[in-house]
């Protein structure tokens, strides 16, 4: 077999998400040419993660050590090139990161990115010296509660926060952990002499020079002003000093920030006129990679369970998060992040069906929607929305106001009813929610499922019938995160050929004159979805509650 086929110009994205590190190159018709990854648990055990992260000492601490993505980075680019990639014919790169997390750089660590010596691996060059935060904190982590209310109260409470940047403070916001690492590490927060997301880190690198951040990605800070796309002064004064030095002007997602490094054309033998686009926060490269309109329910069982929507108007939410679309510059999306969800799912399948995800399914398929009336809720960490903290699992003869609520039952009678009233209970979880804020769902409502999760049919059959919606998916093989990071990077070097005199196609229609997005219908809701889930979902709502004021 000889090398991949190649037509000439060649995009390339990234996707550092919670467990890996995942590389697509794609051909001028938007068809991967080669993939590769990494997975950290596994492919770097040296950092000890679980599941991407690293649980630290206090309570619901979680981090990274910032080299890990970087050595991450040194060998997925090799394993590309093991599969006799073409790196020569990229002509532009993009990244998609997960959400949140930030990055410091020190003194040190900006001069090494702009002399990278292409004889030596990245990471041993940007090693523990180029950061002054050596455990990062990563999107996991809910230790900043206080940093949370002090913000909020500084600019006048939650809901001018949520109006002013999208999102009432959130403990995983990096504004809240930005200024954590400013109180309680005063001295790593002088010498940080430039804060990235995880996203413009990844551009960061490409360029040999840092990055700014993107609108899109930036409103997962509670600092930037959605509707004005700068930092809003007022959070940045609240949260730390100068802080807009280390952040530099944010910017748009199709921005072409410059030219590829000379570490990357020397090493690898990228074009020296291969162009470094914006990179984004994982999700919006979800919603990117989706190529769906507005109508569309997005869905991603990633590490983190989220649902997205593209808007027009920004909302005023009391929760969930309004961000800046990453494709259509004028726009936004929701998001709601769940956090109990892929991982919860596999300790689950570990205990009860030995981790085999085939037997996962045909527990879950032997049992009735329903589940006879047992139905849980796991919140293993504490939930983001709502903040809970918990399991609790109720049997048909439960009754909501009653003594044994708040107890429960200790366990069910077998592993089939323990997955179905798992995998039930998340989806019932994330349909309250959302109908809290004003989603409606029906069979109207399509939906399209990406992430890790993406390719269990019966947890997607369960989505079907707990949202009475059908289920669709794409025909990539890959998964949209990944997909959308190269295909804005092929959509930012579009508008950036075509110059400011001709009107440029919008991101979607653009693409979509390259590539076909194959959808395929993978369930639908059985006929008797809503009258089995409507009492549920007030069962749950009520478990949820109880999770939710343990003192009660
Ligand atoms: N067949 C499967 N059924 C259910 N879940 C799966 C299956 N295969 C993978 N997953 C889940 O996908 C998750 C990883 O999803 P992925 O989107 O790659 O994560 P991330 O992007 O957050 O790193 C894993 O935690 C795993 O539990
Ligand atoms: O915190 C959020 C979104 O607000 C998470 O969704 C992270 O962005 C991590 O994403 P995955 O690794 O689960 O895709």
């Amino acid at each position: 077999m000889g090398p991949p086929k190649q037509i000439k110009r060649a995009f390339l994205g990234f996707d550092l998400s919670t467990q890996k590190l995942k590389a697509v190159l794609l051909n001028c018709k938007m068809e991967v040419i080669a993939a590769a990854e990494v997975k950290f648990d596994t492919d770097l055990p040296e950092f000890r993660t679980t599941g991407g992260a690293n649980s630290g000492t206090e309570k619901n601490e979680y981090f990274v050590q910032p080299v890990m993505w970087v050595k991450a980075m040194d060998i997925v680019l090799d394993r590309l090139v093991m599969q006799q990639a073409d790196l020569s014919t990229v002509v532009a790169i993009s990244g998609s990161g997960q959400q949140h997390g930030s990055v410091y750089w020190s003194k040190h660590g900006l001069k090494t990115l702009q002399s990278l010596n292409s004889d030596k691996f990245l990471h041993a060059q940007i090693d523990d010296s180029a950061f002054v935060v050596n455990r990062t904190p990563i999107w996991m982590d809910a230790t900043t509660t206080k940093q949370c209310l002090e913000m909020e109260m500084a600019v006048g409470g939650k809901l001018k926060m949520a109006e002013l940047t999208g999102s009432k403070c959130y403990e995983r916001f990096t504004g809240p952990q930005i200024r954590k690492i400013y109180q309680k590490r005063c001295h790593a927060y002088d010498e940080a002499k430039r804060i990235s997301l995880v996203s413009s880190f990844i551009s960061s690198l490409f360029l040999g020079s840092i990055c700014p951040i993107d609108f899109s990605d930036g409103s997962g800070m509670n600092l930037l002003d959605i509707r004005k796309k700068v930092w809003s002064q007022e959070c940045l004064n609240v949260c730390a000093p100068d802080l807009d030095e280390r952040l530099g002007p944010p910017i748009s997602p199709n921005t072409v920030v410059g030219n590829v490094c000379k570490f990357f054309v020397k090493r690898f033998s990228f074009s020296p006129d291969c162009k470094v686009v914006a990179s984004t926060g994982d999700n919006p490269s979800a919603l990117s990679g989706m190529l769906v309109n507005e109508k569309w329910l997005t869905i991603s069982l990633g590490t983190s369970d989220t649902l997205m929507m593209s808007l027009k108007e920004p909302l005023n939410w009391e929760e969930g998060h309004v961000l800046c679309h990453p494709t259509i510059t004028d726009q936004y999306m929701t998001l709601l992040c769940f956090k109990n969800a892929s991982l919860v799912r596999e300790g689950i399948n570990k205990s009860m069906s030995g981790g085999n995800w085939d037997k996962f399914n045909e527990y879950l398929d032997s049992t009735p929607r329903g589940n006879f009336g047992n139905m849980a809720v796991h919140f293993n960490d504490m939930e983001i929305i709502p903040k809970a903290q918990g399991v609790l699992r109720w049997n048909k003869d439960i009754k909501p106001q009653s003594p044994e609520a708040a107890k429960g039952v200790t366990k069910f009678s077998s592993a089939q009813i323990e997955i179905r009233a798992l995998v039930e209970g998340q989806m019932l979880h994330h349909r309250a929610v959302a109908e809290d804020l004003g989603y409606r769902f029906g069979h109207e409502t399509h939906i399209l499922v990406t992430g890790g999760a993406s390719v269990n049919k019966s947890i997607l059959q369960t989505t079907a019938d707990v949202f009475n919606s059908p289920v669709y998916t794409q025909d990539e093989g890959h998964e949209a995160a990944l997909m959308g990071a190269a295909y804005r990077a092929a959509y930012a070097l579009y508008l950036e050929e075509l110059g400011k005199q001709e009107t440029p196609l919008r991101y979607r229609d653009y693409i979509l004159s390259l590539t076909t997005n194959k959808l395929n219908l993978v369930c639908e809701p059985h006929k008797d979805s809503q009258e089995i889930y409507a009492p549920m979902l007030l069962r749950y709502r009520e478990m949820a509650r109880i999770l939710a004021n343990p003192n009660e």
